[in-house]
């Protein structure tokens, strides 16, 4: 064991508690600390950004409700009247809205961050969901989100009708799970619905042969919102802040961060167990164990804004409990 790793093992088992009995939660706080390279790490300040895209495969009925459903979430976001906002409230976390090609072009709002590469990706039913540069561009926008502003951690989300599909087409295509297990209901399909989806990505992945790199992979079934986020994650975790990675669509960007840039990997968090069936594929192709499993399957962050008090919480632990020492608390018997 390193000195480091030695001192802050000792750190933790010195606090007035039975050894490991904070659990996970123990976890959190020896990351952040080896993240950081400090035995107090500071977790104080977070925001959460939403990254809202478009995607042409919505117009080939693959998602229970209609394409213009993205441009009009934003347009609560930008009021304050979605979950996402009123867990950003509740956790104290700053909110950022980033527009990473909407339809109907841009907001012209102060809430709202431009990033627009368009009016979101081409059907990929029948071509490539955007181009080679488009990807570059996006990733590239990505990371300077990701190391923007003056945060410890940032939890990512994302808003785009018809996202399941791109991201089953990415997880099937990069770990090779067939998509009858990758495919779900997303916003709510009833069964013929998503036996019509699954047929319709069954065609889409048919166009295209042989095994794609990550890069290829966004840049044949998109999005922009996934790809920008995916640079986003990198961005973030160069930046040595913690990342807290949202459900389905978020922890494919996630896995395609990693895939980019491996060492991104020790600064995220999966946040929370998705309903969608392909997110247990994604966590196992990672590595992860989710943090909670609340049956979400919203999107927009709210996953990861309610796992972020547990990190704050997790962080304070290890800076403010008093040791056995300091509280006058006798430690272990010689029965341990
Ligand atoms: O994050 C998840 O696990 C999740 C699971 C299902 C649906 N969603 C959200 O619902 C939208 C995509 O669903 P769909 O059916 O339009 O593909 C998109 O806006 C996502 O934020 C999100
Ligand atoms: C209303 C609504 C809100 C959402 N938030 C994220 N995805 C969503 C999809 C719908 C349909």
């Amino acid at each position: 064991m390193s000195d480091f790793e030695d001192a802050l093992k000792r750190k933790i088992d010195s606090k007035t508690k039975p050894v490991g009995s904070l659990g996970r939660i123990e976890a959190l706080a020896m990351r952040t600390a080896r993240l950081q390279r400090k035995l107090d790490p500071e977790m104080e300040r977070a925001c959460l950004v939403i990254f809202a895209g478009d995607h042409g495969i919505a117009d080939e009925g693959v998602s229970a409700y209609p394409a213009e459903v993205t441009r009009q979430m934003v347009l609560n976001f930008a009021g304050g009247g979605a979950a996402a906002n009123v867990f950003a409230r509740a956790g104290d976390l700053d909110l950022h809205v980033v527009n990473a090609g909407v339809r109907g072009g841009s907001f012209d709002l102060p809430q709202i961050t431009e990033q627009s590469l368009g009016s979101g990706t081409v059907s990929f039913l029948k071509a490539p969901a955007m181009s080679a540069p488009q990807v570059v561009d996006a990733l590239e926008r990505g990371i300077s989100i990701g190391s923007a502003g003056d945060y410890h951690a940032m939890a990512f989300g994302e808003m785009g009708i018809g996202n399941t599909a791109s991201a089953s087409m990415l997880v099937h295509r990069l770990t090779k799970a067939p998509l009858k297990d990758v495919v779900g209901r997303g916003t709510g399909l009833n069964s013929a619905g998503l036996l019509n989806k699954v047929e319709i990505l069954e065609k889409a992945s048919a166009r295209v042969s042989g095994t794609l790199s990550p890069t290829a992979a966004l840049s044949e079934f998109g999005g922009f919102e996934i790809a920008m986020m995916a640079g986003a994650m990198i961005g973030a975790a160069q930046a040595k802040r913690m990342v807290l990675v949202d459900g389905f669509i978020a922890s494919t960007a996630a896995m395609i961060a990693g895939q980019i840039e491996p060492s991104c990997r020790d600064a995220m968090i999966f946040c929370t167990l998705s309903t969608e069936p392909g997110h247990r594929l994604v966590l196992d192709a990672v590595g992860a164990k989710p943090l909670l499993d609340l049956g979400l399957r919203l999107g927009e962050g709210t996953g990861a804004a309610l796992a972020w008090p547990l990190l704050r919480s997790a962080v304070r632990m290890l800076n403010e409990m008093a040791s056995f020492e300091e509280a006058g608390v006798s430690g272990k018997s010689d029965l341990s």
